[in-house]
């Protein structure tokens, strides 16, 4: 059963909304860990939470699981009001990562598979399928302690998505991989998206949701202090003009803002409201002689810290991926 009974604006947003948070705050005697969180997923989207460590990611992934309940506020997962009714539909890779180590690989994935409700021998023929796609074939009958630290956390991956869950939720995944391990998992996540999953990451590194999320909620202090696509973070800010002229001086100057920093004939400004026409126009007309000139949207670094301040982005990159 969906939760999706009913029609009308609701029903359809439940249908859509792969998960919709309203106010949720989590207090841990003074400590209040998240703050009035609202979010929405899309469904089959791939949705960022983005913030320092301690800013409440994690709790609030857990109070979207139902594995905490908030204070207050409430939220609706895959259409069900209880997280925990739609628990078959979600695979879930918490931050504290851990195995079984006499466990065989294959075992390993398939008990995660049945904890999610599927069949153990179901469960065993996909872990077969998962680790011969994922490189790791030779290891399905080995135990998880003769694994190195990376592909013991693949397994742990593999046993998250065995049960092909709606609902992918995935906590700080890309911590403890190496360049290699992260490249794949980021295919691996594209691909559920695209084959009509839902995944939703926490990350404290800018670079994984900028490459990954269509959306993203940046976090703060336990406060969302931004939520909504990737694109509309990023216009927040002017794209940046970068030119180098010919000529030092000359009419074109007055087209170039005030305060524009410069060395020699090098030229950087925010690019002016009326646009890149108006610009060109002015400096060709007014003959600056253009030797070289880039016009570049802001990344998500430059709208983070926008957004969120220096201090969260400073707290962000304490961490750099390995
Ligand atoms: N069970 C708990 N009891 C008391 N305080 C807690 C508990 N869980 C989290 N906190 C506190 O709540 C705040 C948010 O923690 P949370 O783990 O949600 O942050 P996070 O953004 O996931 O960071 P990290 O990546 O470091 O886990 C922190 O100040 C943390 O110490």
């Amino acid at each position: 059963m969906d939760g999706l009974s009913g029609q009308g604006p609701a029903a359809a947003d439940r249908a859509d909304t792969a998960i919709r948070a309203i106010g949720l705050i989590k207090d841990f005697g003074d400590t209040r860990a998240v703050d009035g969180v609202s979010l929405a997923v899309p469904r089959g989207t791939i949705y960022g939470l983005l913030g320092p460590n301690g800013a409440g990611k994690t709790t609030t992934l857990r109070m979207l699981l139902g594995i905490i309940d908030p204070s207050s506020g409430s939220r609706v997962v895959l259409g069900h009001d209880r997280p925990i009714d739609a628990a078959p539909q979600i695979g879930y890779l918490p931050e504290e990562r851990g195995l079984y180590p006499a466990m065989h690989c294959r075992e390993a994935i398939a008990f995660m598979g049945a904890l999610r409700g599927l069949s153990l021998p179901e469960g065993r023929r996909r872990a077969d399928a998962l680790l011969a796609e994922h490189g790791l074939g030779e290891w399905a009958r080995k135990p998880i302690r003769t694994l190195s630290k990376g592909m013991a956390q693949t397994v742990q991956l593999l046993g998250t998505i065995v049960h092909q869950p709606r609902l992918i939720v995935l906590d700080e995944p890309f911590s403890g991989l190496d360049a290699i391990n992260q490249a794949r998992l980021e295919e691996m996540i594209r691909t559920k998206a695209r084959e009509g999953a839902t995944v939703i990451f926490s990350t404290h590194v800018i670079a994984h949701a900028e490459r990954l999320c269509e959306r993203i909620a940046i976090i703060a202090k336990g406060k969302v202090a931004f939520e909504g696509a990737v694109d509309d973070a990023r216009a927040k800010l002017r794209p940046i003009v970068r030119l180098r002229t010919r000529n030092a001086d000359g009419p074109w100057r007055s087209a170039i803002p005030a305060g524009t920093r410069t060395s020699g004939r090098d030229w950087e400004f925010e690019l002016p409201e009326s646009g890149p026409e108006p610009l060109l126009r002015a400096l060709i007309d007014g003959g600056a002689g253009i030797e070289t000139l880039a016009i570049e949207r802001p990344g998500l670094h430059d709208a983070f810290v926008a957004i969120a301040g220096d201090a969260a982005a400073a707290a962000m990159k304490q961490e750099v991926p390995q």
